[in-house]
């Protein structure tokens, strides 16, 4: 297929704001694909894949000055091939190998492609609401019901791959797609609520646990191969042998646990989450032993346990992890709810996580079978913008723009960012340098004092509440926005919507 053609489709669904049109647009595209071409289309349209592994900048993509073709003649295998080459371009000269591919791509590309192909490898393409529409468009493709085709892709984490079993595979193939130990599956996720008995009027009867505030991990075991798997599915066993050992002590050949890990201070309480995720950075600030709490089991020596309900993985998880399970108790009872609340957040905890015992587990989405209670509001949001400080922090990027995301397209552009309030409040001199330094990697275009940001950074801020605000277009603002820490764990895609935002305000 010619990447031309992938372009054009990508810039119609872009135009649109019409769901169907996109689904219409994108299903036409993919079944023009030759089978062997689909995981590479999706990859393009899905941006995602490669994203953050490719090592392109801003600034390196604005070094290139070349003269575009005129007339289309790439393909979008020979794309795929360059990305690649780009992504495992390593060690001694590979920085003169990645301008000389981004340099042969530049000039084989017509402007309206390179364009495409700037803001595919920038990861600037909205993934997050495309991911849902080309889920429909694969079931409109291939004529699968979208439930089929949603449930493979979930328990298979990859969107590709999916597309080719459902374009190309036999009947019967999407739904033999399942659990797999070794290969993640995305984590179920929670609903708020803002009281631990509001919670268990959701839920009805509830596994009512400690909410720790540390990072997710899906441990995947079979014998002596142990894989630990971040949220966002990224590869994180290297990094945290401790883990990898204590799994490996379990009384199970085979099994996929789902739990978090933090590490504790010398009392035994958590120490922030911005010290756990350290461990995962670039660069390893500090050696902390961390441990893992799970919370939930997929699987157990050949028998997957999704589409159990809670109660019986827990039983299951009891008999594996034992000890390293998190603390928790299972009731219908609000008293008892509301006092393990006050047990978790004495203990120097987040809050509960209160869990339908009669529900299976739902991979990838936010339902109401999880609910999660946290008594400070914190929101994940995109960091859209940084004004320059003055006084002490003269010459540092401060004053941070903060947005909200918008999938409905109600005050944004469909998935686009709404903005929703500032704050410099909480910025520790590290986290005023870090800014300072990465910012301009992220810059769209920048006036005397203010250098706005493409929305690529999710930022954790604590606020008091919100309240109804004129200023801002989703006529929401926060109130007393203070930073926690980068969320280096999540996408602008998951950080937090302007509907969520707005539910939370009185009256
Ligand atoms: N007992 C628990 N059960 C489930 N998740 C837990 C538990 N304890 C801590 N967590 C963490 O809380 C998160 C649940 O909230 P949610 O699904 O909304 O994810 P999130 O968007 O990362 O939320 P948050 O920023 O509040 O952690 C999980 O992703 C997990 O990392």
């Amino acid at each position: 297929m010619m990447l031309a053609e992938l372009v054009s489709t990508a810039d119609r669904v872009g135009a649109t704001s019409s769901r169907l049109a996109k689904i219409d647009a994108l299903a036409d595209l993919l079944s023009r694909a030759d089978p062997a071409e689909i995981p590479a289309v999706m990859g393009l349209l899905l941006a995602a894949p490669r994203q953050g592994r490719l090592g392109v900048g801003w600034r390196g993509i604005s070094a290139l000055d070349i003269a575009h073709a005129d007339s289309p003649t790439l393909t979008v295998g020979e794309v795929d091939q360059a990305l690649d080459a780009l992504a495992t371009a390593s060690g001694t000269g590979s920085a003169a190998a990645r301008s000389g591919i981004l340099g042969d791509l530049a000039s084989r590309a017509t402007a309206a492609e390179w364009d495409f192909l700037v803001r595919a490898m920038l990861g600037e393409l909205r993934t997050g609401a495309l991911s849902g529409v080309l889920l429909d468009a694969i079931a409109r493709a291939a004529d699968r019901p979208a439930a089929v085709v949603r449930r493979a892709a979930m328990l298979s984490g990859d969107l590709g791959e999916t597309a080719r079993i459902a374009l190309t595979g036999d009947e019967g193939d999407l739904e033999a797609v399942g659990l797999q130990v070794g290969r993640p599956v995305l984590p179920m996720l929670a609903a708020t609520a803002a009281t631990p008995s509001a919670a268990l009027e959701v839920t009805g009867r509830a596994s009512v646990e400690y909410k720790l505030d540390g990072a997710r991990i899906q441990v995947h075991r079979h014998g002596d191969e142990v894989g630990v798997y971040t949220r966002s599915l990224a590869d994180i066993t290297h990094r945290v042998p401790e883990i990898v050992e204590i799994v490996r002590a379990l009384p199970a050949h085979d099994v996929i646990l789902d739990g978090e890990t933090l590490s504790l201070d010398e009392d035994g309480g958590p120490r922030p989450f911005q010290e756990t995720m350290s461990r995962f950075g670039a660069e390893v600030s500090r050696e902390l032993v961390l441990r893992p709490w799970f919370f939930d089991v997929l699987h157990v020596d050949g028998r997957d346990l999704i589409d159990e309900p809670l109660s019986v993985r827990l039983a299951e998880l009891e008999r594996v992890v034992g000890d390293w399970r998190i603390p928790g108790i299972v009731t219908d009872d609000a008293d008892a709810a509301e006092q393990l609340s006050r047990d978790a957040l004495a203990a120097g905890h987040e809050g509960v996580v209160v869990k339908a015992v009669d529900a299976p587990y739902a991979a990838g989405r936010r339902g109401k079978s999880w609910v999660k209670v946290k008594p400070v509001l914190t929101f994940d949001l995109v960091v859209l913008g940084a004004e320059w400080g003055s006084g002490r922090r003269r010459g540092w990027l401060s004053n941070l723009h903060l947005g909200a995301r918008d999938p409905s397209g109600e005050f944004a552009d469909a998935d686009g960012y709404v903005m929703v309030g500032k704050t410099f409040k909480g910025l520790t001199d590290e986290l005023l340098r870090w800014q300072t330094a990465e910012f301009p990697e992220h810059e769209s275009h920048r006036t005397a004092s203010t250098v706005f940001l493409r929305p690529e950074l999710v930022v954790e801020i604590a606020v008091d509440g919100v309240q109804r605000s004129p200023r801002y277009p989703g006529g929401v603002a926060l109130r007393f926005a203070r930073v926690k820490g980068y969320r280096q764990d999540k996408s602008p895609a998951e950080a937090d919507t302007i509907q969520t935002l707005r539910s939370l305000l009185r009256g």
